[in-house]
């Protein structure tokens, strides 16, 4: 039972590191997440933002990576159920894409309030 248990969590994590991988061999813009998640990551060091800023950028990486999985299983679904050209699974596409707009702005304006500051007084200690 318990072995049971152990193995069928042990699957669960390996189908969502299958679809991580299947993200980044299919998903240009995963590539550029991960940029952006290292390069905000190197700055949260740098500027050695507070706990607080850690958790709020935290969750913005992670809403970002799931709504650009949640678009490519969107895209996938679309493509089985609707190779064909068709109104409803264009806006099923769009909207999705749409989804990790919303996300990809959210953490711009997350990296200004977040950065901004601090980087201010970086950059005004220097002169
Ligand atoms: N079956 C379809 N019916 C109608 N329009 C479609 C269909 N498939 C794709 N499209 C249109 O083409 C756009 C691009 O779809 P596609 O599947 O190529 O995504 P993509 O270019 O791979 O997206 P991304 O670059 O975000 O991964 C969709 O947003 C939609 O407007």
């Amino acid at each position: 039972m318990q072995r049971a248990f152990l193995r069928t969590r042990w699957l669960s994590f390996r189908y969502a590191f299958a679809g991580i991988a299947y993200v980044f061999r299919t998903q240009k813009n995963a590539w550029i997440h991960a940029l952006a998640t290292l390069l905000v990551v190197a700055m949260g060091l740098w500027l050695k933002i507070s706990a607080t800023g850690w958790a709020v950028l935290i969750l913005t990486i992670a809403v970002v990576w799931s709504a650009e999985c949640f678009n490519t299983a969107v895209e996938a679904t679309i493509d089985l159920v609707s190779p064909q050209k068709h109104p409803l699974a264009k806006i099923a596409k769009d909207t999705a894409a749409a989804g990790v707009l919303f996300a990809a702005i959210g953490s711009v304006g997350v990296g200004l309030f977040l950065f901004g500051p601090p980087l201010y007084e970086k950059v005004i200690s220097l002169f």
